[in-house]
């Protein structure tokens, strides 16, 4: 723009020499000129200024920035700047200290600043106004007064900083990786004033100050953890970071760039905060994934329980309300599989049978859920099941919810569990969240690690009590075994502690020890083998 700017200056310069009715007339239509001023190439005058004046307008056009009649910057310069300053603000004290500055500084002009340079700087701006430095730092007020990152001539951040190209073939998902949860956790902490691991509103409204609109609304509430206060957790901030990424990762990178992450982290841009996950038919192909973020969808028949099953997985029990228009169809929480942490996303579908569409459907594992206490409730599931899961290779879970409830009989011509039987499902899972405590989780935990291995059968969920390996897990949970275990134990361990004392076993562990204890013992019994 600028440079159009000066050419048609260059022209009209000499224009001036010829028309000064033309050149009027031209710049008063033109409100961001810099300078008018008499030359001729003819008679070589003013050409040195000409070109200075030239250069001064491209490389450092004031126009955008300053307002000439008023004498100040203008408001979205100082919106801009604002923002700057909050970014370079690394432990958000409201104060660029020495070593923020010259973070700064390296990030526009690729060089810190000689401590002597840092004070001039101080000093120019303390000799101007008397808040413009505390405790040896630039206030904002100081720091609008010295000035300029990432900004086009409007002052916005430009869209190919905030939305860089990031390619995502199909069946992939998109996750956050491990530096930019340190980037987050980073802000967190920066905003985190009171040190109490949640954000209050107060605190949340200052983390997105540095953004154009408030990106999270009251839903998020809903959506993720939270104290006893309501207020969002350090968990509960990272599940809707994961949350964005996952399902909508141009808002993700857009979000980033308004923290400055790319400028922060000395990244390309935003786009290295994300892992674009494999395809997920190769994951089904070689039986195992790397994956971290996990999408089950809630399906079921209205006021089955679906958004009662979203809340308990952030450990909300019955008596905690929501109001309708801060519900939220998403919830997010981590869970444990194989001491690995997971991220499992639930989505509640809405339970218009005739509008389900891909997206309600696509997902790494199903919940069905139907209410107990309702005789009409399971033949949707049953419906659902038929109709869109049958033949799919997304693994399925029934769930009974509101089990606390009296049991009804289901208006159907199968019962839920001779249908799971003949699908060859789980059994249906007893669910209820009206708990005294937190509802429990060991069902969500399930559900991820279905989602991980599809192709697995769990069989460890098998509540049939009638299989092999129903008794057998009996057996081993049985009292007498649990009593057995725990003598073989305080056995083994008095040996051990026993030997090291009279040093009659030396250099013998307690499984050496215990083995000594033992094999009398089997003789006896005459079991040969355990
Ligand atoms: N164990 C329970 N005992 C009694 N009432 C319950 C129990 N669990 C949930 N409810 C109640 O059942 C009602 C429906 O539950 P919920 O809103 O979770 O169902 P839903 O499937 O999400 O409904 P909708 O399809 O209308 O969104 C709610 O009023 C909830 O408080």
């Amino acid at each position: 723009k600028v440079n159009i700017m000066v050419s048609f200056l260059l022209s009209n310069t000499w224009l001036l020499d010829h028309s000064r009715v033309f050149f009027s007339v031209y710049c008063s239509s033109w409100l961001l000129y810099l300078c008018v001023s008499q030359c001729s190439a003819k008679n070589l005058k003013n050409i040195s200024e000409l070109f200075y004046y030239a250069q001064k307008a491209v490389l450092h056009p004031t126009g955008p920035l300053y307002c000439p009649e008023e004498k100040e910057m203008k408001p979205s310069c100082i919106k801009s700047l604002t923002r700057i300053f909050k970014v370079s603000d690394l432990d958000n004290d409201g104060i660029l200290n020495d070593k923020e500055l010259n973070f700064f500084q390296r990030t526009c002009f690729n060089m810190p600043l000689a401590p002597q340079a840092l004070e001039d700087v101080k000093n120019v701006v303390r000799k101007n106004m008397t808040d413009g430095v505390e405790d040896n730092g630039l206030t904002l007020k100081g720091f609008l007064f010295l000035h300029t990152f990432g900004c086009d001539d409007d002052l916005e951040l430009h869209q190919e900083y905030l939305f860089p190209l990031l390619k995502i073939p199909a069946d992939c998902t998109t996750e956050l990786n491990h530096n930019a949860y340190l980037f987050l956790q980073s802000v967190f902490d920066k905003h985190d004033k009171d040190r109490d691991c949640a954000l209050s509103p107060e605190e949340v409204k200052d983390l997105f100050k540095v953004f154009p609109y408030m990106p999270w609304g009251p839903d998020v509430n809903n959506t993720v953890c939270t104290n006893d206060q309501g207020w969002i957790t350090y968990q509960g901030y990272l599940s809707q970071w994961t949350l964005t990424t996952y399902l909508d990762v141009q808002r993700c990178l857009e979000y980033l760039g308004y923290l400055g992450y790319s400028i922060i982290c000395e990244q390309e841009s935003q786009a290295a905060a994300i892992t674009v996950t494999r395809n997920k038919r190769i994951d089904l192909q070689k039986k195992q994934t790397q994956r971290s973020v996990f999408r089950c969808n809630i399906l079921g028949a209205r006021g089955s329980g679906k958004t009662s099953f979203l809340q308990a997985f952030l450990g909300r029990n019955l008596l905690r309300k929501i109001r309708e228009d801060h519900k939220s169809f998403y919830s997010i929480n981590t869970t444990y599989v194989y001491g690995q942490e997971k991220y499992l996303l639930l989505h509640e579908v809405m339970p218009d049978f005739d509008f389900l569409s891909e997206e309600d459907l696509a997902c790494d594992v199903v919940c069905l859920v139907y209410d107990v206490n309702n005789p009409r409730s399971f033949e949707y599931c049953a419906k659902v099941y038929k109709q869109y899961f049958m033949d799919s290779k997304t693994p399925c879970m029934m769930i009974a919810s509101k089990s606390d409830l009296h049991e009804a009989r289901q208006h159907y011509s199968l019962t839920p569990l001779d249908f799971c039987r003949k699908n060859k499902l789980h059994p249906p899972q007893p669910w209820t969240c009206n708990t005294v405590d937190a509802p429990n989780k060991d069902l969500y935990t399930k559900l991820t690690t279905m989602a991980m291995y599809p192709h697995a059968k769990l069989r460890c969920m098998c509540t049939c009590n009638r299989c092999t390996f129903c008794i057998c897990q009996n057996i081993l949970r049985s009292q007498l075994l649990t009593n057995i275990k725990a003598k073989f134990y305080s056995v083994a361990n008095s040996v051990f502690l026993y030997s090291n004392k009279i040093n009659g076993y030396p250099n013998q562990g307690p499984w050496a020890c215990a083995r000594l204890v033992i094999q009398p013992c089997l003789k006896y019994s005459k079991i040969r083998s355990i």
